[in-house]
């Protein structure tokens, strides 16, 4: 079983950002990223996917058309992590994921108070390596620090579907590290995971599977050596990039210049 997204369209504004897109099925079990230029329509789908973004065709989750879910149901299987995690709240990082906890209908559907929520709140920033923040104002955190806050609040009601847009943007390299390496045990607990990222170097050595969009479109789908050719790379960021080959499947990948500005390049060198 699985997510599925059959023959989504989603329109911002005026505008169709996303128009009949159709992706193979993400099992359980699998990490997914899915990559491609700005305005792609990354944030969108992945939006959409939550129920965050009024949406028509399929987004199923083991069988489940999540749009017909009662709200709480939804909130309680879909975790999602927004891509900017401002925060004013005076709130402790424990108290903000309580808060986020029972908001989304607490834990297994059932409201969690007092110590049990307590124990259940530190137990999930423990998990992340988090727990010397829990008395911390949510507004007093470093952006990485709020980041990292964030994999936990979205991860705080134990969902099989987890969001995750631009995880690591704000995140040091062994944050970045444990995060991603984070995302996959989640996803092998029997989870599907899915996160936006920019990042490509990243989303080789991570994702089972890249997900490439292009105009709101599918460009590509596939394990990471499949996807990232430099001819593709090209069709679709516009550069020349060289793709290495390392063990156990992976892929690095260098970028050399633009494709499209070769000359100008030239020119300059
Ligand atoms: N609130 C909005 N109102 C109108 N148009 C929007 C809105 N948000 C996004 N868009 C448009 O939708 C398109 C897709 O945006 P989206 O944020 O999904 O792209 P993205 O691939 O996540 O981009 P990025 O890599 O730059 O974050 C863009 O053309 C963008 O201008």
């Amino acid at each position: 079983m699985s997510l599925v997204v059959q023959d989504l369209s989603v329109a911002r504004g005026p505008r169709r950002v996303i128009d009949g897109l159709t992706l193979p099925a993400f099992p359980k079990g699998e990490f997914a990223v899915i990559a491609g230029p700005n305005a792609a329509g990354k944030s969108t789908l992945l939006r959409a996917v939550a129920g965050l973004l009024p949406a028509s065709g399929r987004v199923a989750l083991e069988g489940d058309d999540l749009a017909r879910l009662p709200r709480a149901e939804q909130a309680r299987r879909v975790g999602f992590m927004p891509q900017v995690l401002e925060s004013r709240s005076a709130l402790s990082v424990l108290e903000a994921l309580v808060v986020a906890m029972n908001a989304g209908g607490g834990l297994a559907g059932r409201a969690l108070r007092g110590p049990a929520a307590t124990r259940h709140a530190v137990a999930v920033l423990a998990r992340f390596g988090l727990a010397d923040l829990a008395l911390r104002p949510m507004a007093a955190l470093s952006g990485g620090q709020r980041q990292a806050v964030g994999l936990a609040q979205a991860m705080i009601r134990d969902p099989e579907l987890l969001l995750l847009d631009e995880p690591t943007s704000a995140l040091d390299l062994a944050r970045q590290f444990h995060l991603l390496s984070e995302a996959r045990a989640l996803a092998r607990e029997g989870r599907v995971v899915i996160a936006v990222l920019h990042d490509l170097a990243l989303a080789a050595q991570w994702a089972d599977r890249i997900v490439l969009l292009e105009g709101g479109r599918l460009a590509a789908s596939g394990p990471p050596a499949e996807v990232l050719t430099p001819a593709r790379l090209a069709q679709v960021y516009g550069i020349r990039a060289r793709v290495e080959h390392c063990s156990a499947g992976r892929v690095m990948v260098m970028v050399d210049g633009l494709s499209q500005n070769t000359e100008t390049e030239d020119a300059l060198a």
